[in-house]
């Protein structure tokens, strides 16, 4: 039986997500920010390291991936997971293909599963076929991503695309007959050459069985759905509340908003919290003309306001506005702006007592996480499916990290329930 899981996330969001759902799900887990510190505490089951290689080039992405694993290794890890993004993210050119093969290699193993399946917040995998909320990944908001557009929804295809090795499938009969039957399909793909197997997902309930059916893996490949799974099988969901005990958000420190996600979601999410917070736009121009003295002037506003509901700065803007912006200025002038003001007013308001931070989208969390020269963290209570409070490990200060498409239109004010100031 396994002693630790190591799990190599492809971003930030992405990590807090496995991370959380493990939680949920009994297992004690610590996340690392980048190295991270020197050693995690004896009793943890797994530990998640945060990247940045969903969409950096293919040598850097399999570069860091392999460095992580490394770490993972001195760290006690005996088993690994590598996390993706639950609509895949991943095209022709991506990188889960070569990741997944550069880990495959360095563990000198030859077989590994396909599950980005997470079907509480909406993907399944029927067929081999991912779906969003019930739509073919090609019809869903994906197929127009500005970086990864998704024009397929098939995974072998997709996989097949990107990888060296031969791709199957473990079909949704073999799922609905157990653990054993999954196994054994498994071994059939095997002795045919197949290397990797894309594993049919319609609802929670089938995780157990496929986490059962894999926990003898030494790579498993996926998203937080099969992250449940595998801690689900381990404690038979005893232990959630005192796994998540450490991570809780902290006492004291005034708490902000920070917004740079532009998904359809988080412009819900922005608009009805604007009804009840003081907010203010963060503007493009200003972000690239003058960056230094307009975070300055952005941090002094949210310490004027009062503490409760907390303020919020947001860039989130429609598509329609996203795409006249892009145009004026350049989409990666433009992003690396925002982010880059967002970084910097995350550090002043450190520097000014606030210890909680609420932040929308894997990019702008990722530079938030690192302005605050945070090493790792301890997981909380998951606010939505997928989004749990994080804590520092090293300092009071407390993080929820929202991927752009998760929780509901009340996610800013649900995230500020799970502490009382
Ligand atoms: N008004 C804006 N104009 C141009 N770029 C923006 C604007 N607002 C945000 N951005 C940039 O868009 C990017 C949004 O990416 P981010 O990963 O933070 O959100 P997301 O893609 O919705 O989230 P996820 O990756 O979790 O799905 C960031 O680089 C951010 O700086
Ligand atoms: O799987 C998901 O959808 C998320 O964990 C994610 O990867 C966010 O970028």
């Amino acid at each position: 039986m396994t002693q630790r899981l190591g799990v190599i996330a492809d971003d930030f969001t992405g990590a807090t997500d496995i991370a959380g759902f493990m939680v949920e799900n009994g297992w004690r887990v610590t996340q690392l920010i980048g190295h991270g510190p020197a050693e995690v505490p004896a009793d943890v089951d797994a530990v998640v390291i945060s990247l940045k290689s969903r969409s950096c080039a293919v040598e850097q992405a399999v570069a860091d991936s392999l460095a992580a694993l490394a770490r993972l290794k001195e760290l006690g890890c005996d088993r690994f997971f590598f996390k993706y993004c639950s609509t895949f993210d991943s095209t022709a050119e991506g990188n889960i293909g070569p990741v997944t093969d550069a880990l495959l290699a360095a563990l000198g193993e030859s077989f590994t599963v396909i599950c980005p399946a997470l079907p509480v917040n909406g993907r399944t995998v029927c067929h081999g076929n991912l779906f969003v909320n019930g739509v073919p990944l090609n019809e869903s908001g994906m197929k127009d991503h500005p970086v990864t557009p998704m024009r397929d929804a098939n995974l072998q295809r997709l996989m097949a695309a990107q990888a060296r090795g031969q791709v199957g499938l473990v079909d949704y009969n073999s799922v609905l007959a157990g653990p054993a039957a999954v196994r054994a399909r498994i071994e059939e793909l095997k002795a045919a050459g197949v290397n990797y197997a894309v594993l049919d997902t319609l609802t929670m309930a089938d995780l157990p069985v496929l986490g059962e059916a894999v926990s003898e893996l030494k790579l498993v490949t996926g998203g937080s759905g099969l992250g449940a799974g595998l801690a689900r099988v381990a404690t038979g969901g005893q232990g959630a509340a005192l796994a998540r005990e450490l991570g809780a958000p902290v006492a004291g420190g005034r708490a902000v908003v920070l917004s740079g996600s532009c998904s359809q979601m988080t412009n819900a999410q922005v608009a009805t919290y604007k009804q009840r917070a003081p907010h203010r736009l963060v503007e493009v121009a200003r972000c690239i003309e003058a960056p230094a003295a307009y975070a300055a002037e952005l941090a002094d506003w949210v310490a004027a306001q009062d503490s409760a509901p907390a303020p919020m700065l947001y860039a989130t803007q429609p598509a329609a506005e996203l795409a006249r912006i892009q145009a004026q200025y350049g989409a990666a002038r433009a992003s690396e702006a925002v982010e880059g003001v967002f970084a910097a007013v995350a550090a002043r308001l450190a520097g000014q007592g606030f210890g909680k931070f609420i932040v929308a989208g894997g990019e702008t969390s990722g530079i938030v996480t690192q302005a605050l020269a945070v090493t790792g963290f301890h997981i909380g209570p998951q606010i939505a499916p997928g989004v749990p409070w994080v804590r520092a490990l090293d300092k009071p200060l407390s993080l929820a990290l929202k991927s752009g498409n998760f929780g509901d239109e009340h996610f800013f004010s649900n995230a500020q329930e799970f502490y009382h100031d």
